[in-house]
């Protein structure tokens, strides 16, 4: 009998694979192109836009953020793999309104900048950059474009198997279950420990990555910029800048220019009024403000909470931590104005 089961499990688990993991019609097709040069693709930019390009050029370009880190040289990683471990990661983001594919491309690419541009390169390993980068990539893999709050209303079952942080949990499982999918592991060549050390990395920075924990250990990092202690050879700290990181690179679409910073808030407000939609009409519950349609007027009032309370004092420690992050505490300010400025219109 267990030979029966075992065999329906492999039938599962190839039906599950050819759903998750990416054609090799795909693989064929981006693997058969060469991959264009960051500086043509405006990697290094902190005001990067993705609305230029197309799907296949978003694959390349996280190809090519591996590649300009060397990472693909120094771990052994087959040009196949890398794009098609890319290839599946975008197949299982869903087509929701904001948590989608793009919005973890946008979050790659500011870490990438952070990375490069920025002077974090210097205090970072190797396997804390490929830890990074697969976090951003992976950090909302199948969200369904409704908050964990939501996941709880609604008794779903992921709320049942993780109570807390129960988006990132899966998220985070998600990553995993893509990397552990046959010609999809670009950590393959990495030894047991080092496997261990970086998916350790990938956790911690997917799950760092739920605005709960980021107001949490704030007051922490806060101490540690203020006096002066950054000694990031301490193993707990420099995790502690890495969740920040994170946080930074997730809400970085209030730094960008104010013609991509509405663009992306509509996307935003449409996806979390989606979900005040469905508590109000199939809950019966009444939605908080930032998800509620009625007061979408509003939003801009909103947006220059959002700024005060989360965006600038992150921006203007990680700014203190490294000068070259400077640009994102510009960025952020300047669209407090341009924000605070439609409040006062109404
Ligand atoms: C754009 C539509 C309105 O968007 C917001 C409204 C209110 C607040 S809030 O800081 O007051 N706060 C956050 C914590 N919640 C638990 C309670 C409410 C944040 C946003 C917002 N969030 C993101 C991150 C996804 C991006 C973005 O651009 N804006
Ligand atoms: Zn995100």
């Amino acid at each position: 009998n267990v030979l029966r089961l075992t065999a329906k499990q492999n039938v599962a688990f190839e039906v599950l694979s050819y759903h998750v993991i990416a054609s090799e019609e795909d693989v064929q097709r981006v693997t058969s192109v060469s991959v264009p040069e960051a500086n043509q693709l405006r990697l290094y930019a902190w005001e990067f836009n993705d609305m230029v390009l197309t799907d296949d050029e978003t694959v390349l370009s996280s190809v090519r953020m591996f590649i300009e880190l060397d990472l693909p040289k120094k771990l052994h990683i087959p040009h196949d793999v890398i794009c098609r471990w890319v290839l599946s990661v975008k197949k299982n983001y869903r087509p929701v309104i904001y948590h989608n594919w793009r919005h973890a491309f946008n979050v790659a690419q500011t870490m990438f900048s952070m990375l490069t541009t920025g002077g974090m390169n210097v205090c970072m390993s190797d396997f804390e950059r490929i830890g990074l980068l697969i976090a951003c990539l992976s950090h909302d893999l199948d969200h369904r474009g409704t908050n964990n709050a939501f996941q709880a209303k609604v008794d779903a079952p992921l709320a049942k198997l993780y109570t807390t942080s129960t988006l990132e949990h899966h998220h985070f499982d998600q990553c995993i279950m893509i990397l552990q999918t046959e010609g999809n592991n670009i950590l393959q060549a990495l030894s047991p420990d080092d496997y261990k050390l970086v998916v350790r990395y990938i956790e911690v920075a997917i799950l760092s990555t739920d605005l709960a924990l980021y107001f949490r250990k704030r007051g922490e990092f806060q101490k540690l910029v203020e006096t002066n202690e950054e000694h990031w050879s301490d193993p707990t700290k420099k995790e502690l800048l890495r969740g920040m990181m994170m946080t930074a690179c997730d809400v970085a679409a209030i730094c960008k220019p104010w013609e991509i910073q509405q663009v992306v808030a509509k996307l935003v407000a449409s996806e979390f009024f989606q979900q005040g939609d469905i508590e109000r009409n199939q809950l019966h519950v009444e939605p908080i403000p930032m998800m509620d349609r009625a007061k979408k007027d509003e939003l801009p009032k909103m947006q220059v909470g959002f700024i005060d309370s989360i965006c600038l004092p992150l921006y203007k420690m990680l700014s203190d931590v490294d000068p070259g992050l400077t640009p994102l505490y510009e960025g952020c300010k300047q669209n407090r104005d341009n924000w605070e400025k439609l409040q006062e219109e109404h």
